[in-house]
């Protein structure tokens, strides 16, 4: 269970301005989320979909406890993501649409061994971890290559497989297949299907622009808009109001719009 209780965040980003004859730096407020108050179930796979810049990113790492509310709270499975942050970091795991944070000259089990030992594994235990998760992903063919080899499609596989090292019991997806080729793309989609959906207990949450990926994978979706949660549906109210994802998504924007 992820509660998110009247969570307000707030950047401060530097301004330079000339003023005259004076380069002046001053500094502005950017609200990235406003009051997002949300329940997210044990099992749940939910969809955050908004536009460039809504606060998905922002919302996704503050529920993984990289960075800490301004207002309000985030408890996950009963861990504060504050005061309680290696505990509540533990049960979640991480794929964020960064490759570069592979290290390029390893293979991809030395890669896994090493963010395995961050995560403490260690000895026979990461050994088979690390035997499964590249099996998982199917990346047994290239195990030994350099990560530099690598497209970026199975750059997004292994990214997973590393997700899924301490055996999270939420796993957060950040985009994942922005990047990727449309044949990529259904790959690591029926990777999600298959594999990750196994595990029904396994909270999924995903940040995307597909509204297919929306549907395809996931049983609630989010609206997020300038920083506030605008709708929160299950796939099946969705179906049933509006159609699709992709109507149910146009229709609340358009709306909200108004406003
Ligand atoms: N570290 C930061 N410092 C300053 N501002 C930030 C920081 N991180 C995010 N922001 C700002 O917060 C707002 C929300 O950003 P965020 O990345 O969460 O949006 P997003 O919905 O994930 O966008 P996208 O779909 O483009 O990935 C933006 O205005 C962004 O500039």
């Amino acid at each position: 269970m992820i509660e998110i209780r009247n969570v307000s965040m707030e950047f401060l980003q530097s301004k330079r301005f000339k003023d005259f004859f004076y380069l002046t730096k001053s500094q502005k407020v950017v609200k990235s989320l406003i009051n997002v108050d949300l329940m997210i179930d044990e099992g749940d796979k939910v969809a955050f979909l908004g536009p460039n810049g809504a606060g998905k990113t922002t919302l996704l790492k503050l529920i993984g406890g990289l960075l800490y509310p301004t207002y309000g709270e985030i408890n996950v499975n009963g861990y504060n993501t504050v005061h309680n942050n290696l505990r509540s970091r533990k049960s979640v795991g991480f794929v964020l649409n960064e490759e570069r944070s592979f290290y390029w000259r390893l293979t991809a089990v030395q890669n896994l061994e090493f963010f395995g030992v961050l995560d403490n594994l260690e000895g026979d235990r990461l050994t088979s971890k690390v035997v499964e998760l590249i099996g998982l992903v199917g990346l047994e063919g290239a195990k030994h290559k350099k990560v530099a080899t690598y497209s970026s499609g199975m750059k997004q596989r292994l990214a997973i497989a590393r997700g899924l090292l301490c055996d999270p019991k939420v796993l957060i997806l950040d985009e994942p297949t922005r990047t990727l080729d449309p044949e990529a793309v259904i790959d690591v989609k029926n990777l999600i299907m298959q594999k990750i959906h196994e595990n029904e207990k396994r909270t999924l949450i995903i940040a995307t622009h597909r509204f297919d990926e929306a549907e395809e994978l996931c049983n609630k979706v989010c609206i997020i808009r300038n920083g506030e949660l605008i709708s929160f549906k299950t796939i099946d109210e969705i179906r049933s109001i509006y159609g699709s994802v992709s109507q149910y998504y146009h229709s609340i924007m358009e709306r909200n719009k108004k406003d």
